[in-house]
Protein backbone atom coordinates (compact mmCIF):
# COMPACT_ATOMS: atom_id res chain seq x y z
CA UNK A 1 0.00 0.00 0.00
CA UNK A 2 1.27 3.37 -1.21
CA UNK A 3 0.28 6.49 1.12
CA UNK A 4 1.25 10.34 0.64
CA UNK A 5 0.34 12.46 3.13
CA UNK A 6 0.17 16.34 2.17
CA UNK A 7 1.47 18.70 4.45
CA UNK A 8 -0.01 21.52 3.46
CA UNK A 9 1.48 25.52 3.92
CA UNK A 10 -1.44 27.05 5.26
CA UNK A 11 -1.09 31.09 5.48
CA UNK A 12 -3.31 34.25 4.80
CA UNK A 13 -1.53 35.47 1.91
CA UNK A 14 -3.22 32.64 -0.25
CA UNK A 15 -7.04 32.96 -0.64
CA UNK A 16 -9.57 29.83 0.23
CA UNK A 17 -10.69 29.19 -3.36
CA UNK A 18 -6.73 29.47 -4.11
CA UNK A 19 -5.58 27.19 -2.32
CA UNK A 20 -8.48 24.84 -2.72
CA UNK A 21 -7.68 24.39 -6.08
CA UNK A 22 -4.06 24.26 -5.61
CA UNK A 23 -4.66 21.17 -2.96
CA UNK A 24 -6.89 19.68 -5.58
CA UNK A 25 -3.80 19.51 -8.14
CA UNK A 26 -2.08 17.99 -5.39
CA UNK A 27 -4.11 15.13 -4.97
CA UNK A 28 -4.45 14.56 -8.51
CA UNK A 29 -0.73 14.21 -8.39
CA UNK A 30 -0.72 11.80 -6.49
CA UNK A 31 -1.79 9.42 -8.71
CA UNK A 32 -0.63 5.61 -7.94
CA UNK A 33 -0.85 6.25 -4.68
CA UNK A 34 -3.39 4.20 -2.94
CA UNK A 35 -4.28 6.49 0.13
CA UNK A 36 -3.75 10.27 -0.06
CA UNK A 37 -4.09 12.10 3.57
CA UNK A 38 -5.04 15.77 3.72
CA UNK A 39 -4.93 17.85 7.64
CA UNK A 40 -6.93 19.32 9.49
CA UNK A 41 -8.78 22.78 8.27
CA UNK A 42 -6.59 23.52 5.42
CA UNK A 43 -9.17 25.24 3.67
CA UNK A 44 -9.47 28.07 6.33
CA UNK A 45 -6.81 27.11 8.97
CA UNK A 46 -6.99 25.78 12.28
CA UNK A 47 -6.45 29.00 14.24
CA UNK A 48 -8.17 31.31 11.81
CA UNK A 49 -11.12 31.47 13.89
CA UNK A 50 -12.70 34.47 12.32
CA UNK A 51 -12.69 32.79 9.27
CA UNK A 52 -15.09 30.21 10.58
CA UNK A 53 -18.39 30.87 10.36
CA UNK A 54 -18.26 32.85 6.80
CA UNK A 55 -16.02 29.90 5.46
CA UNK A 56 -18.23 27.06 6.54
CA UNK A 57 -20.00 24.40 4.43
CA UNK A 58 -22.07 21.70 3.95
CA UNK A 59 -21.07 18.39 3.44
CA UNK A 60 -22.17 19.10 -0.48
CA UNK A 61 -20.29 22.26 -0.63
CA UNK A 62 -17.20 23.27 -2.35
CA UNK A 63 -14.60 21.58 -0.42
CA UNK A 64 -15.86 18.27 -0.32
CA UNK A 65 -16.96 18.49 -4.26
CA UNK A 66 -13.51 19.75 -5.30
CA UNK A 67 -11.78 16.83 -3.01
CA UNK A 68 -14.56 13.84 -4.44
CA UNK A 69 -13.75 15.08 -8.24
CA UNK A 70 -10.23 14.84 -7.02
CA UNK A 71 -10.09 11.40 -5.38
CA UNK A 72 -12.40 10.03 -8.45
CA UNK A 73 -9.40 11.85 -11.06
CA UNK A 74 -6.77 10.57 -9.07
CA UNK A 75 -8.27 6.86 -8.40
CA UNK A 76 -7.51 7.02 -4.73
CA UNK A 77 -8.77 6.79 -1.29
CA UNK A 78 -8.71 10.18 0.31
CA UNK A 79 -8.78 11.53 3.93
CA UNK A 80 -9.34 14.77 3.25
CA UNK A 81 -8.21 15.75 6.14
CA UNK A 82 -11.41 18.36 7.81
CA UNK A 83 -13.02 21.10 6.59
CA UNK A 84 -15.33 23.56 9.30
CA UNK A 85 -19.10 22.09 8.56
CA UNK A 86 -21.97 24.17 8.86
CA UNK A 87 -25.01 21.78 9.82
CA UNK A 88 -28.30 23.17 8.36
CA UNK A 89 -29.64 22.96 11.87
CA UNK A 90 -26.98 25.66 13.60
CA UNK A 91 -23.78 24.86 15.10
CA UNK A 92 -20.55 24.09 13.38
CA UNK A 93 -18.62 21.18 13.54
CA UNK A 94 -14.42 19.91 12.69
CA UNK A 95 -15.55 17.28 10.22
CA UNK A 96 -13.36 15.23 7.99
CA UNK A 97 -14.10 13.50 5.39
CA UNK A 98 -13.31 9.98 3.62
CA UNK A 99 -13.57 9.50 -0.25
CA UNK A 100 -13.32 6.04 -2.06
CA UNK A 101 -11.77 6.27 -5.62
CA UNK A 102 -15.12 6.82 -7.36
CA UNK A 103 -15.75 9.64 -5.29
CA UNK A 104 -18.21 8.59 -3.18
CA UNK A 105 -18.28 9.59 0.52
CA UNK A 106 -17.07 6.54 2.57
CA UNK A 107 -17.31 8.04 6.11
CA UNK A 108 -17.71 11.65 7.56
CA UNK A 109 -16.09 11.79 11.42
CA UNK A 110 -17.00 15.04 13.53
CA UNK A 111 -14.21 16.23 16.06
CA UNK A 112 -14.96 14.86 19.61
CA UNK A 113 -12.67 16.66 22.08
CA UNK A 114 -12.43 20.27 20.45
CA UNK A 115 -9.34 22.13 21.41
CA UNK A 116 -9.36 26.22 23.08
CA UNK A 117 -9.87 25.00 26.56
CA UNK A 118 -12.20 28.35 26.57
CA UNK A 119 -11.85 29.78 23.21
CA UNK A 120 -11.55 28.83 19.41
CA UNK A 121 -13.18 25.12 19.29
CA UNK A 122 -14.21 24.93 22.32
CA UNK A 123 -16.11 27.87 22.17
CA UNK A 124 -17.20 28.38 18.37
CA UNK A 125 -17.87 24.95 17.28
CA UNK A 126 -19.91 21.70 19.02
CA UNK A 127 -18.50 18.32 19.66
CA UNK A 128 -19.09 15.23 17.20
CA UNK A 129 -20.57 12.18 19.40
CA UNK A 130 -19.71 9.47 17.59
CA UNK A 131 -16.53 7.42 17.44
CA UNK A 132 -16.17 6.24 13.58
CA UNK A 133 -14.20 3.20 12.84
CA UNK A 134 -15.34 1.92 8.94
CA UNK A 135 -13.88 -0.41 6.36
CA UNK A 136 -11.21 0.47 3.94
CA UNK A 137 -9.01 -1.81 1.49
CA UNK A 138 -6.27 -1.41 4.00
CA UNK A 139 -8.22 -2.77 7.10
CA UNK A 140 -10.32 -1.07 9.52
CA UNK A 141 -9.88 2.77 9.57
CA UNK A 142 -10.14 4.80 12.78
CA UNK A 143 -11.01 8.37 12.12
CA UNK A 144 -9.73 11.20 14.57
CA UNK A 145 -8.65 14.68 14.57
CA UNK A 146 -5.86 16.66 16.03
CA UNK A 147 -6.29 17.36 20.15
CA UNK A 148 -7.88 13.69 19.76
CA UNK A 149 -4.68 12.57 19.88
CA UNK A 150 -4.29 13.34 23.27
CA UNK A 151 -7.21 11.18 24.62
CA UNK A 152 -6.04 7.01 24.55
CA UNK A 153 -9.67 6.42 25.75
CA UNK A 154 -11.33 7.58 21.93
CA UNK A 155 -8.25 5.25 20.58
CA UNK A 156 -9.07 2.10 22.65
CA UNK A 157 -12.89 2.91 21.63
CA UNK A 158 -12.05 2.63 18.19
CA UNK A 159 -9.90 -0.46 18.80
CA UNK A 160 -12.57 -1.92 20.43
CA UNK A 161 -14.28 -1.53 17.14
CA UNK A 162 -11.77 -3.22 14.92
CA UNK A 163 -9.26 -0.32 14.27
CA UNK A 164 -5.94 -1.64 12.53
CA UNK A 165 -5.03 1.56 11.48
CA UNK A 166 -5.53 5.15 12.30
CA UNK A 167 -5.67 8.45 10.11
CA UNK A 168 -5.08 11.67 12.19
CA UNK A 169 -4.94 15.03 10.16
CA UNK A 170 -4.14 18.45 12.63
CA UNK A 171 -2.94 21.95 12.73
CA UNK A 172 -0.66 20.97 15.49
CA UNK A 173 1.51 23.56 16.63
CA UNK A 174 5.21 24.21 16.29
CA UNK A 175 5.25 25.06 20.04
CA UNK A 176 4.34 21.55 21.00
CA UNK A 177 6.01 19.37 18.57
CA UNK A 178 7.37 17.04 20.62
CA UNK A 179 3.87 16.32 21.84
CA UNK A 180 2.83 15.36 18.72
CA UNK A 181 5.96 13.15 17.88
CA UNK A 182 5.21 11.48 21.41
CA UNK A 183 1.81 11.05 20.94
CA UNK A 184 1.54 9.71 17.27
CA UNK A 185 4.28 6.77 18.22
CA UNK A 186 2.26 6.35 21.83
CA UNK A 187 -0.77 5.69 20.31
CA UNK A 188 0.56 3.21 17.24
CA UNK A 189 2.29 1.26 20.29
CA UNK A 190 -0.90 1.23 22.72
CA UNK A 191 -2.91 -0.09 20.37
CA UNK A 192 -0.81 -1.93 17.96
CA UNK A 193 -1.75 -0.22 15.02
CA UNK A 194 -0.94 1.92 12.23
CA UNK A 195 -0.92 5.61 12.37
CA UNK A 196 -0.62 8.25 9.86
CA UNK A 197 -0.58 11.27 11.10
CA UNK A 198 -0.56 14.49 8.66
CA UNK A 199 -0.15 17.96 9.97
CA UNK A 200 -0.06 21.54 8.60
CA UNK A 201 2.94 24.06 7.42
CA UNK A 202 3.54 27.25 8.03
CA UNK A 203 1.85 29.88 10.09
CA UNK A 204 -1.97 30.79 9.75
CA UNK A 205 -3.67 32.72 12.68
CA UNK A 206 -0.32 33.71 14.08
CA UNK A 207 0.18 30.39 14.93
CA UNK A 208 3.86 28.66 13.73
CA UNK A 209 2.58 24.52 12.55
CA UNK A 210 5.03 21.87 13.68
CA UNK A 211 4.95 20.03 10.20
CA UNK A 212 6.56 16.74 11.00
CA UNK A 213 3.74 14.72 9.41
CA UNK A 214 4.32 10.87 10.35
CA UNK A 215 3.55 7.34 9.50
CA UNK A 216 4.03 4.88 12.59
CA UNK A 217 4.35 1.37 12.38
CA UNK A 218 2.44 -0.89 15.76
CA UNK A 219 6.05 -1.33 17.09
CA UNK A 220 6.45 2.18 17.40
CA UNK A 221 8.69 2.42 14.59
CA UNK A 222 8.74 6.15 12.47
CA UNK A 223 8.38 4.97 8.88
CA UNK A 224 9.14 7.88 7.28
CA UNK A 225 8.44 11.72 8.54
CA UNK A 226 7.99 15.39 7.09
CA UNK A 227 10.38 18.35 7.70
CA UNK A 228 9.57 20.38 10.74
CA UNK A 229 9.67 20.99 14.28
CA UNK A 230 9.66 23.84 17.06
CA UNK A 231 11.25 26.54 14.54
CA UNK A 232 8.45 25.47 12.12
CA UNK A 233 7.68 23.79 8.73
CA UNK A 234 6.84 23.81 4.87
CA UNK A 235 4.72 22.05 2.56
CA UNK A 236 5.89 18.43 1.91
CA UNK A 237 4.39 15.53 0.37
CA UNK A 238 5.25 12.11 2.20
CA UNK A 239 4.98 8.88 0.31
CA UNK A 240 5.65 5.72 2.11
CA UNK A 241 4.93 1.88 1.37
CA UNK A 242 3.43 0.01 3.77
CA UNK A 243 2.15 -3.34 4.45
CA UNK A 244 -1.14 -3.17 6.66
CA UNK A 245 -0.58 -7.04 7.45
CA UNK A 246 1.60 -5.87 10.16
CA UNK A 247 -1.08 -4.70 12.18
CA UNK A 248 -2.17 -8.11 12.83
CA UNK A 249 1.38 -9.87 12.33
CA UNK A 250 2.37 -7.86 15.38
CA UNK A 251 -0.78 -8.26 17.85
CA UNK A 252 0.08 -12.25 16.88
CA UNK A 253 3.79 -12.16 17.50
CA UNK A 254 3.17 -10.06 21.02
CA UNK A 255 -0.27 -10.41 22.04
CA UNK A 256 -0.39 -7.71 24.70
CA UNK A 257 -3.83 -6.53 23.94
CA UNK A 258 -5.07 -10.01 25.14
CA UNK A 259 -3.82 -8.95 28.49
CA UNK A 260 -5.88 -6.04 28.98
CA UNK A 261 -8.45 -5.93 32.39
CA UNK A 262 -11.48 -4.37 32.32
CA UNK A 263 -12.66 -2.80 35.40
O1 LIG B 1 -3.17 19.49 21.60
C1 LIG B 1 -2.47 20.34 21.05
O2 LIG B 1 -1.39 20.70 21.55
C2 LIG B 1 -2.87 20.97 19.76
C3 LIG B 1 -4.28 20.65 19.38
C4 LIG B 1 -4.77 21.48 18.27
O3 LIG B 1 -4.12 22.39 17.82
C5 LIG B 1 -6.06 21.17 17.63
O4 LIG B 1 -6.73 20.21 18.02
O5 LIG B 1 -6.44 21.91 16.72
Amino acid sequence: MRASLVQIDVNEAESVDDRRARVAALVRAQRGADLVVLPELWNLGGFAYDAWQPGAEPLDGPTAEAMSAAAKEANVWLHAGSMVERDPDGPLFNTSLLFAPDGELHAVYRKIHRFGFDSGEAALMAAGQEVCVVDTPFGRMGLATCYDLRFPELFRAMLDRGAELFVVPAAWPARRAEHWALLARARAVEEQALVLACNTAGTHGGVPQAGRSVVVDPWGAVLAEANGGESGSSEEVLTVDLDPSVVARTREEFPVLRDRQKW
